[in-house]
């Protein structure tokens, strides 16, 4: 049954409360989703967003620190929001808690829908009170569910699904707008995000969150999609290709037989790619200095399998493995920097899963870019590379009036001197492929801690 605490998962004021006299329809709604925890019961727990894609599914949820009673946040925001409204001081009000990263494989849905119900993150939405009116003019309607933000496809392939397991629905925010919303508040607010990865060597980039724009963001993840940023909410999606990470991983798997992506990235790690490879050396025997390409150029990528009468099993999985990172890294590279190059982007950002915080995939991107524009543009990447759309659909509870989780208050309150280690802020790792980072062995977490 409904209490008068449900009052308060509501998020924006100019939200109707809850209709205690319509409680009978709230019974009714939890006879369907039993297991959702009323509102009072939940106060404390965590806000989610979703981002389902092709491939994978990213959560993103916060949650506060235990021991903090909600009701002195929103007193304090109150009274700060009060001191903003009498013309004093912007003051922002502690929210202490963390952001968690979780990833599913999309096609592993299943494993999803449980975190999210062992967590209670289904608990945390805000509510949603329609009326609909029926043929019947006395009989009105009164549903209440969970609204939970969602991009990519999956928001809407999946929204039913949601539905029915977990009672939530999925309010639709645009991938695009959720991909640069993520982007540029990471850019902006989190020291150290940004690196550049060039022959094994990773360095940090500092960047003025007064001089970011504009930049091309590239996303890596089923597909590529590439967008020219002008500014917060100011973007042109300008390009984009089929061949992505969906084309690494479907093809390497076909191909190798592995059985997963990180497999078939660790295969790669071994491989030699000249045994499957045409190399500029084959062709011409050595090197072709008037065009500027050494003998151990890729001249073609596979195209010495066509040289020979061998079978695929002749071939080290290994080496397929590393032909196809570099062939696809290559080309995403060469089409970003042909696309900065369109429009006169001095920047590039690369995000999206493809990625891995993978060491020789950003090698073989940053190498391409630097090729390219012959040194001219540099491969920048993302510690929070997958996480860029499920970040922008975070944030968009803030844009739709949803002002308690005040995003922005991250930024204020972690500017760039902000410590990168030390308890303040912990990003995730760069990881090492051989490093598990399995959480609860069914998805990685990675945490920013806000304290
Ligand atoms: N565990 C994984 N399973 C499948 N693909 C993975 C995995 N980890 C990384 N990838 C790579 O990430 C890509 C998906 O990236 P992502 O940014 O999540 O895109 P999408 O939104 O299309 O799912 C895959 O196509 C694959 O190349
Ligand atoms: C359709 C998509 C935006 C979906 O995003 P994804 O799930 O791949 O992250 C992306 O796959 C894409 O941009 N594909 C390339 C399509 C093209 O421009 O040719």
């Amino acid at each position: 049954m409904a209490t008068k605490g449900s009052n308060s998962i509501h998020r924006s004021s100019s939200r109707p409360l809850l209709d205690l006299s319509k409680a009978e329809i709230q019974g009714n709604v939890e006879e369907k989703y039993p297991t959702i925890l009323l509102p009072n019961q939940s106060d404390d727990l965590s806000h989610l967003a979703l981002d389902i894609g092709g491939s994978l599914i990213k959560l993103v949820y916060f949650s506060r620190h235990e021991g903090q009673s909600t009701n002195d946040k929103r007193m304090k925001i109150l009274k700060d929001k009060l001191g903003i409204l009498n013309g004093n001081r912007r003051s922002y009000p502690i929210l202490g808690g963390r952001l968690h990263f979780v990833k599913f494989e999309t096609n592993k849905i299943n494993e999803c829908l449980e975190f999210i119900y062992s967590k209670k993150l289904h608990c945390g939405g805000w509510e949603s009170h329609h009326s609909d009116s029926t043929n019947d003019q006395n009989a009105v309607i009164k549903c209440i569910h969970f609204v939970t933000k969602a991009t990519g496809g999956g928001a809407y392939k999946f929204a039913d699904l949601f539905k029915e397991r977990l009672g939530i629905s999925l309010d639709k925010e645009d991938e695009m707008d959720c991909l640069v919303a993520g982007a540029n508040f990471l850019l902006k607010a989190i020291r150290h995000e940004a690196y550049t990865h060039m022959e094994g060597q990773k360095e940090f980039i500092q960047i003025d969150p007064n001089d970011l724009f504009p930049y091309l963001l590239v996303n890596i993840g089923s597909g590529v999609s590439m967008i020219k940023v002008d500014g917060d909410g100011k973007f042109e999606r300008v390009s984009g290709t089929n061949v992505g990470g969906g084309t690494y991983w479907g093809l390497g798997r076909l191909l190798t037989n592995c059985s997963s992506f990180d497999e078939l990235l660790e295969l790669s790690q071994k491989g030699d790619n000249r045994t499957t490879d045409m190399l500029v050396g084959d062709i011409y025997g050595t090197d072709y200095p008037k065009i500027g390409l050494s003998a151990s150029t890729i001249a073609s990528s596979f195209g010495k399998a066509t040289l020979e009468n061998k079978e695929l099993e002749e071939y080290r999985p290994e080496d397929i493995s590393l032909s196809l990172l570099r062939m696809i890294s290559y080309n995403i590279g060469q089409i970003s920097y042909l696309n900065a190059l369109r429009f006169g982007l001095k920047r590039i950002f690369f995000g999206g899963f493809f990625i891995r915080g993978h060491a020789y995939t950003m090698d073989a991107i940053s190498f391409a870019v630097h090729f390219w524009s012959k040194g001219t543009a540099q491969a920048m990447f993302l510690r929070h590379e997958g996480f860029l759309g499920a970040l922008g659909a975070f944030m968009s509870y803030e844009k739709h009036g949803l002002d308690d989780l005040m995003v922005h208050q991250f930024v204020e309150r972690f500017p760039m001197g902000a410590p990168y280690t030390g308890g303040k802020i912990h990003g995730p790792p760069l990881r090492n492929l051989n490093e598990k980072a399995s959480l609860e062995n069914m998805c990685a977490t990675e945490l920013l801690e806000i304290n």
